[in-house]
């Protein structure tokens, strides 16, 4: 009676030691998941930065990016955290050196602000600019030598990596906004289907053409369908994530819209008998006047310098959409097209085929404008209301959009007809709804050639695809947790058979 009281309570301690340890056992299996997830976690928030300064034409603005360095190699995971409008017109047009730095100190600093200060030192910085430098570079090189000059010893006072101030190529800006596009869109690299524990490619996809408009140049860069009758130079050759990639591309000087206003007044500025212009692009009562300096300044327009015009020309709009079209028809001199599929400025652009991205002023334009929706698929809508809108006389312009700029609201009639007129040229026609105007593409970051930039020069897309990982991190965490929570109980189980058996046998 005694003994077996004994041996009742030693077995009990027994199995309930085994519950404890199997417990124990079970709750160390837990923390060590839970250690092993925060750790991955903390790792995957290693992040980099890196900043691009796109300077344009007409203005400059600081693009700070940021990734995670764990995934470097991936498509589509670099957003832009930050945009800073400098302060001020395009770096071309100041003569006054001074005043750059003063200008471009306040997004640095911005910059300082933003970056982890521990971040700085890696961290590199571009500048790029694109067609106001090109046209100051036909007129005065040493000005821009010192232009560019006075930008890098400001950006080397600064504590980050300084990687240098640059006029990029025409060729470069449309084909890294082709790039930045596609990338942010997902387009470069093969999906793979999670779904199955064998990776298997989904049918490839086919590429955004680019399509940039900016002050003082334009950029249509595409993968032609066929490239045998596109000269050699306008061809571009990447290989990006094992794929090798024939791209178009083309960049028409001048024909950036703030050139092309310019030099379309200049135009009809020589057959004035007065000082007063009269501008079917512009609204019926708006007025303003114009410094001949000004008008005449620009590589663009120079040719029509008239000698005999005073210091200043008036200039008062007639809102009239057929004639500010016509007057912007002028510009493009077809004169050397011999075959179909030739546009203005005698360049041969491959036929149209496929989607096209459409940003920077097309988007600014057609946004404020309500014409970036789906609904508008067709050329005559948009024709419609640019004849609508280029009517309305100033006053209610300038009432009912109070709040817009005065210079972008001034010239937004000019500005779709234009938008219009160009993609009339470029061949799109036939392919209005083939084009989406964007901006910040999937909340990433702005469409243009910034970003393409500096994934360029940081080595971000590789030539050829990482050989992918068995299991996705999803199926991989579970794959652990379930093999983990096996492993505890057939421990358990064991301990408890084992406990059994060796009481069966004493
Ligand atoms: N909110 C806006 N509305 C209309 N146009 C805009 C707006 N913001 C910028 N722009 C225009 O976008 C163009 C940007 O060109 P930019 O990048 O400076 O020149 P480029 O690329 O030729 O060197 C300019 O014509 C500028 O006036
Ligand atoms: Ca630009």
């Amino acid at each position: 009676m005694e003994e077996s009281r004994d041996s009742r309570v030693k077995r009990f301690l027994t199995s309930n030691g085994m519950v404890i340890l199997g417990f124990i056992f079970i709750l160390c299996l837990i923390a060590l998941l839970a250690v092993g997830l925060v750790q991955n976690k903390a790792q995957s928030e290693n992040f980099k930065y890196g900043i691009v300064f796109d300077a344009g034409s007409s203005h400059t603005t600081m693009y700070i990016y940021k990734w995670s360095a764990e995934k470097v190699n991936d498509t589509g995971l670099v957003y832009e955290i930050e945009a800073c409008k400098v302060k001020g017109r395009g770096i071309a047009s100041y003569r006054n050196l001074q005043e750059i730095p003063v200008y471009m100190s306040q997004c640095m600093g911005r910059a300082k602000d933003v970056i982890p200060r521990f971040k700085h030192q890696e961290t590199p910085v571009y500048l790029g600019a694109t067609a106001g430098m090109r046209l100051l570079r036909f007129d005065n090189k040493e000005l821009v030598e010192k232009i560019l000059s006075s930008v890098s010893s400001l950006f080397k006072s600064y504590p980050f990596n300084f990687q240098g101030a640059r006029i990029i190529s025409d060729a470069e800006e449309g084909s890294y906004g082709w790039i930045t596009i596609n990338y942010l869109l997902g387009r470069l690299k093969e999906k793979h289907s999670p779904k199955s524990l064998f990776w298997r490619k989904n049918e490839s996809q086919s590429t955004y053409g680019a399509l940039d408009l900016g002050g003082a140049s334009t950029q249509i860069t595409f993968v032609p369908v066929n490239e045998t009758h596109t000269s050699s130079e306008m061809l571009k050759h990447f290989r990006l994530y094992g794929r090798n990639y024939t791209v178009f591309t083309h960049s028409y000087l001048c024909f950036g819209k703030d050139q092309a206003l310019l030099w379309k007044m200049a135009r009809n500025a020589t057959q004035l008998q007065s000082d007063l212009l009269l501008e079917p692009c512009f609204h019926p009562g708006y007025t303003t006047t114009m410094a001949t300096r000004k008008l005449y300044g620009s590589y663009c327009s120079r040719k029509f310098n008239n000698l005999d015009q005073g210091d200043t020309i008036r200039i008062q709009g007639t809102g009239n959409f057929l004639e500010c079209q016509r007057s912007i028809l002028e510009l493009f001199n077809a004169s050397f097209c011999n075959t179909y599929d030739c546009v203005f400025d005698s360049v041969h652009v491959p036929p149209i085929w496929g989607k096209f991205g459409a940003f920077s002023a097309y988007y600014y334009t057609m946004s404020f404008l309500n014409l970036t929706s789906e609904d508008v698929s067709s050329e005559e809508m948009v024709t419609r209301k640019m004849e609508e809108f280029c009517s309305t006389p100033w006053a209610v312009v300038n009432t009912t959009f109070a709040d817009v700029n005065k210079k972008y609201l001034s010239e937004y009639c000019f500005s779709g007809t234009y938008v219009l007129t160009l993609l009339q040229k470029l061949g799109f026609t036939e392919y209005w709804n083939q084009i989406e105007f964007l901006n910040k593409i999937n909340g990433y970051a702005e469409a243009g050639w910034s970003l393409g930039y500096m994934l360029n020069l940081t080595n971000m897309i590789p030539a050829e695809l990482p050989p992918p990982k068995p299991f996705s991190r999803p199926t991989y965490i579970t794959l652990m947790v379930f093999f983990s929570l096996l492993l505890a109980v057939v421990f358990i189980l064991g301990s408890v058979i084992f406990q059994k058996s060796s009481h069966f046998w004493k």
